[in-house]
């Protein structure tokens, strides 16, 4: 735990005691049904999330996964049902979650250390000390292996780097709960494998509780300990959820991606995913101009 030794030496107790990584995290949705005026789009979700686990949501193109990781972050709530963490309702205390989109979202203003400085003042308040908040940003960068790039500004930034330090503030902002909308969405390839396998470390090291929204079924099975594909049903979204058959892969990414177990997982992986899509099909597409069937 490289940061909170680092904040020892800063003897602070009250920085010390506000980054601290979560001890617990459990998070519980119970019977989550959310639309927009007449439109549902959730409709009884229910799931949970392990303290310390990496859930991966997938499922077609608008069938509620932002929605709901935007009810995650305590933005929207929900219409009926509830949402816990460690037992208490998101109605009641927000939750203390980073949040990692597909377009970095820095300030363009700040340099990458003064982005989580500013992630760090808004968590903290007023009060602490300029110098160990820098100190503390700057750890965050190096854990994102942006030790070099402290001072450039996002618009002096690739891509990869800019999503690097958005991470990095995710991470320094919220301790209950990192939440990812297709993080990776926009990167090349190389970059997009870089960042998965600095996912899986922070997820091993830091032991946070993540949920991670894709369309990519390799990255999804690489990172997952579940997956939960999301569907449309007629009444909004249903769930399935699917337990990662095998452990986290300390082995060599390539060998894991031939396996047999990683194939034939990935089968199911893509049988679930056709029968939700073929689903959306049958429900809105095959059907001509003047409204008649295909
Ligand atoms: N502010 C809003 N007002 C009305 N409808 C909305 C709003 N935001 C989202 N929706 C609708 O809610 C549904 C779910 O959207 P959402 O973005 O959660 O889907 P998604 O599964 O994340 O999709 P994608 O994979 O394309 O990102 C969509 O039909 C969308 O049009």
């Amino acid at each position: 735990m490289v940061l909170l030794e680092r904040v020892e030496e800063h003897d602070n107790n009250d920085l010390e005691e506000a980054i601290r990584p979560p001890i617990k995290n459990k998070i519980e949705a119970k019977n989550i049904q959310f639309g927009y005026q007449d439109v549902r789009i959730l409709n009884d979700i229910s799931m949970d999330v392990q303290e310390g686990e990496f859930l991966v949501l997938m499922g077609p193109s608008g069938c509620g996964k932002s929605t709901f990781l935007r009810l995650l972050a305590g933005l929207e709530q929900p219409n009926a049902g509830d949402i816990t963490i460690d037992d208490v309702s998101l109605q009641t205390q927000a939750p203390d979650c980073g949040v990692v989109f597909q377009d970095y979202s820095l300030f363009p203003w700040l340099t990458a250390r003064n982005n989580i400085v500013l992630a760090l003042k808004q968590k903290l308040g007023k009060a602490k000390k300029k110098q160990a908040l820098q100190q503390l940003a700057e750890d965050y960068l190096k854990l994102v292996n942006l030790g070099h790039a402290i001072t450039k500004y996002p618009g002096q930034m690739s891509g990869g780097m800019k999503q690097r330090a958005a991470i990095a503030r995710a991470l320094a902002y919220g301790s209950d709960l990192l939440l990812m909308d297709e993080p990776f969405g926009a990167l090349d390839p190389i970059t997009r494998i870089q960042l998965q396998d600095l996912m899986l470390q922070i997820s091993r090291e830091q032991k946070r509780t993540i949920v991670f929204v894709t369309h990519d079924a390799d990255e999804a099975i690489y990172l997952a300990d579940r997956i939960i594909m999301f569907g449309l049903g007629k009444e909004g979204a249903v769930t399935t959820s699917l337990e990662v058959p095998f452990k986290r892969k300390t082995t060599n990414r390539k060998k894991l991606l031939e396996s047999e177990e990683f194939l034939t997982f990935r089968d199911k992986v893509y049988e679930v995913m056709n029968k939700e899509i073929l689903n959306q099909i049958d429900e809105t597409s095959l059907v001509t101009a003047d409204g008649a069937g295909i």
